[in-house]
């Protein structure tokens, strides 16, 4: 990775050293100058007017030495002669430079460790510039600061040495000389201090005053500072005064020493040195965790599972992690230079770019899904934040793109829509996209001045192949229905599922309502073709109601309740077909509200009755039974089948007590008929569902019977193949408690259900009916006959007896026979009638 951190520059040292005044700026232009022969005096005199510290010794250019106030220490001021001496005799050479260009902080250190005081400033060409002092730098380096901190006491020696006011001047310049400094503190008599310094006895030499006291030349009063105040304030006072050295007194007001510009000086380095260490170590500091946050950085980079791309300002890549490589399958090399727009898919259009570039530029940061293109051709939705990196002036230097791979989630996402859109086991759309569909489609239909169909599909009896066959069957069964009736219909048009084995099919655009009926026998042609579920093969029937729009409805749940009302329309029909919607079908509805108050009434109105129709014995042609079947008279609607409204009775839960009505009628006409001396006869009675689930249901036949004083092994309870089928466990207990009273039990319309071999022989029953569908074509239909006599020798392999339902003819019931069948019932030998009409046998 190139690194992403600027490397933390010395910012401390660059404050300090920027700050730093150069020599060339403090230093006075004019040079005091006098030529080698000199003589001292003279040179004095000069100095002592312009009031400088120094004079160059030159001859011509060049520069011979210097001579300094402090040279005028060396002066023996005990002997005149001394003072006409040339000067080239007592000055200092050779002469030391400095250039114009170094800083007042490196020429502090120079002075320091070179013990020097004055240096000739030189510029490139080695050209005299001037001289520069202590002076000079204690007053120009502009770290007041240091000095502001630092007490008058830290610079004090404590050594006070005071001349007395009688020594001599050689006295005083021998113990300048010796002690090394440039000033001595006088005592007079009186106690009071004055001051004698270099500059003094350099004026005296200019004086040529020998044989002079000290106390005679001396300034006083010494001007004094406490040694509490500050460095600062003692350099202040020495400019303000004009002098060079100030006395400095203790607490008590004696005086503990002089400190002059030179001590200023020392201290003030003292403390630029440690200033200077100071930065230096928090340089470091600075760039070792700098160094470590960049380490620390590029490990997190290297082995983040995000991708980063690093571009220069102009999107040029200039790195690029291992995860962008995984993520995208393109190398570092293969990058590195190019923009990184080799990755776009196309996808996005450039108003998306555009808007990404100027939010970058407003905001310095964007983010995003984006669709990208992997080296091998695959796209892949990324989540991506691009971050514009700006240096410390503000200046755009990278951008930074850090991206995630969110195929997955986008899948997962997809996923969790479909759980919540689709149906599970077919894939189908379910009621809540098929909400949305719909709505869609009317609102199209609306704005094209079309039409369109909701067709509601039911499978026919499709609960008995669940509680028959099992859940896989009748899920592999919806499977297959809902392929088959994807591939009936277009492919804007939608199926759903609703649950169960209900479906709804939206048709959109339709030119001609009658499209949709073609549609829907197309459906029910399609779902009439054998499905091979698991080792069975089945024969699905559909009943489909058809709603038109916007005729039929203008919203989803009208048009659903309307194709459902067609639906079971198309179900009484007899199945098996489809019916298109009609207002007067919900009327219709309301007739059979109209038809349950009414039945509600009819046994207390007593409108119900019985008729009864024989039942033959096969071999003998003797009527050995009656059939009891149920007929109502209607005061208004005249005599009403039980097929019109057993089934409303046993939806509302009338036909239990019009049940026990039956089987007391039943039994009374038995004991009728017994008594009138056809004691073999016997009576078979229809149960239904419904009835079995009543509790009080077995406990209610053995009261009938005893009642009636019914001979149980002369009644038959009939019950359909589906009862047993819908029926759990407690249903086999039923049967076998009435089996206990010593009852029959006969399955009726036997063969239309999917009753195994196996399942029958977990009931008690005692006979089969064969269904009136088998007999019907028995004499055309090889595979019904052949049927008629499958069932004739199952029931006898199980030990049961057969009847044939529904013999009308002579030539039926001549086949019946011959494939062995027991009992035959039907209009051949007898419709229902009422009691009084009964062909009792002879
Ligand atoms: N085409 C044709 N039909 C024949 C022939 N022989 C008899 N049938 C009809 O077949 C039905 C036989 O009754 P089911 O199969 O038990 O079918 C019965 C039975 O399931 C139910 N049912 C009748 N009475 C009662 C009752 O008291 N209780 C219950 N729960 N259901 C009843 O209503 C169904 C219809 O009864 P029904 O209309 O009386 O219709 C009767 C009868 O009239 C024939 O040769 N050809």
């Amino acid at each position: 990775m190139t690194p992403l951190f600027p490397i933390a520059d010395d910012a401390l040292l660059h404050t300090l050293s920027s700050h730093a005044i150069t020599v060339g700026e403090v230093v006075h232009p004019s040079i005091l100058e006098c030529p080698p022969h000199t003589p001292l005096s003279e040179a004095a005199r000069l100095m002592s007017e312009l009031r400088v510290s120094s004079i160059l010794v030159v001859d011509g250019d060049a520069v011979l030495g210097i001579w300094t106030e402090r040279d005028a220490l060396a002066v023996d001021f005990d002997d005149p002669e001394s003072f006409n001496r040339p000067v080239a005799t007592v000055m200092s050479a050779p002469v030391r430079t400095v250039t114009r260009d170094i800083n007042l902080h490196q020429l502090a250190i120079r002075f320091r460790d070179e013990r020097m005081r004055h240096y000739l400033v030189v510029d490139a060409s080695g050209q005299r510039c001037g001289i520069v002092s202590q002076t000079d730098v204690v007053l120009n380096q502009g770290i007041e600061h240091y000095l502001k901190l630092r007490t008058l006491d830290t610079v004090v020696k404590s050594r006070l040495h005071a001349l007395p006011a009688d020594a001599t001047l050689g006295d005083a310049a021998r113990y300048m000389r010796q002690a090394g400094t440039d000033a001595a503190v006088v005592r007079f008599a009186d106690g009071d201090y004055g001051i004698i310094t270099e500059r003094d006895l350099t004026r005296l030499v200019a004086s040529r005053s020998a044989n002079l006291q000290v106390g005679e030349v001396a300034s006083r009063p010494l001007i004094t500072v406490t040694e509490n105040a500050s460095l600062y304030h003692a350099r202040c006072l020495l400019a303000e005064r004009r002098v060079r050295h100030i006395g400095v007194l203790r607490d008590d007001g004696s005086l503990a020493d002089l400190v002059s510009f030179s001590d200023i000086l020392s201290g003030m380095e003292l403390a630029y040195v440690h200033e200077l260490q100071h930065a230096l170590h928090e340089r470091d500091q600075a760039l070792n965790t700098s160094q470590r946050n960049l380490h620390l950085a590029e490990r997190v980079i290297e082995t983040s599972l995000e991708g980063i791309v690093i571009t220069d300002a102009e999107a040029r890549i200039v790195s690029v992690n291992p995860a962008f490589t995984r993520l995208t399958g393109y190398s570092a090399a293969e990058v590195l230079g190019r923009n990184p727009s080799l990755l776009n898919s196309g996808r996005q259009d450039k108003a998306f770019y555009a808007e990404m570039w100027q939010r970058l530029k407003t905001e310095g940061q964007w983010q995003g899904e984006i669709w990208n293109r992997r080296k091998n051709g695959e796209l892949y939705p990324e989540l991506l934040t691009i971050t514009a990196i700006t240096d410390r002036n503000g200046r755009l230097t990278n951008y930074a793109a850090v991206f995630s791979d969110i195929s997955e989630l986008k899948a997962n996402e997809a996923h969790i829509r479909h759980l919540a859109y689709y149906d599970p086991l077919t894939g189908l759309p379910n009621r809540r996209l098929l909400d949305d569909r719909l709505q869609m489609a009317i609102a199209h239909a609306q704005r094209a001045r079309g039409r369109g169909a909701v067709l509601f599909i039911d499978l026919d009896r499709f609960k008995r192949i669940n509680d028959t066959l099992g859940h896989e069957v009748g899920d592999e069964v919806l499977a297959e229905v809902a392929r088959r009736l994807c591939k009936c219909l277009r492919e804007d048009d939608t199926v759903a599922r609703m649950g169960g084995d209900e479906f709804i099919a939206i048709l959109g655009d339709l030119t001609d309502p009658d499209d949709a009926a073609h549609s829907a026998a197309r459906i029910i042609g399609a779902l009439r073709r054998p499905i091979i579920a698991g080792e069975h093969e089945l024969v699905i029937t559909t009943s489909i109601g058809i709603s038109i729009f916007p005729e039929d409805g203008r919203d989803p749940a009208t048009l659903i309740k309307n194709a459902d009302v067609a639906m079971y329309r198309a179900k009484d029909e007899g199945r098996d077909s489809f019916q298109l919607y009609q207002a007067t079908m919900n009327a219709r509805s309301l007739e059979h509200l109209a038809l349950e108050t009414a039945l509600h009434r009819a046994i207390s109105r007593a409108e119900l009755l019985l008729h009864f129709q024989p039942l033959v014995e096969v071999g003998s042609g003797q009527i050995m039974a009656a059939e009891a079947l149920l007929r109502w008279q209607h005061p208004q609607l005249g005599v009403v089948a039980p097929a019109d409204f057993i089934p409303l009775a046993e939806e509302t839960g009338l036909i239990v007590p019009i049940g026990e009505w039956v089987l007391r009628q039943a039994c009374e006409q038995h004991r009728a008929w017994r008594a009138s001396g056809h004691s073999r006869l016997r009576m078979m009675v229809n149960l239904s569902a419904r009835q079995l689930r009543d509790e009080g249901f077995v406990d209610m036949v053995s009261r009938v019977l005893a009642d009636t004083a019914m001979p149980a092994a002369q009644l038959t309870l009939e019950l359909t193949e589906s009862m047993l089928m819908e029926g759990s466990g407690c249903t086999v207990e039923v049967l076998e408690r009435l089996r206990t009273l010593g009852v029959r039990l006969a399955i009726d319309d036997f063969g239309t259900g999917y009753s195994s071999l196996a399942y029958l022989k977990r009931f008690p029953i005692d006979e089969l009916k064969i269904d009136r569908l088998f007999i019907r074509d028995i004499e055309r239909n090889s595979g019904d006959a052949a049927i008629a006599e499958a069932i004739v020798k199952l029931g006898h392999s199980l030990g049961l007896r057969v009847v044939a339902e529904g013999v009308e003819s002579a030539a039926q019931f001549a086949i019946l026979s011959a494939h062995g069948c027991d009992f035959a019932q039907g209009y051949h030998f007898g419709r229902p009638v009422a009691a009084a009409e009964f062909p009792l046998p002879d």
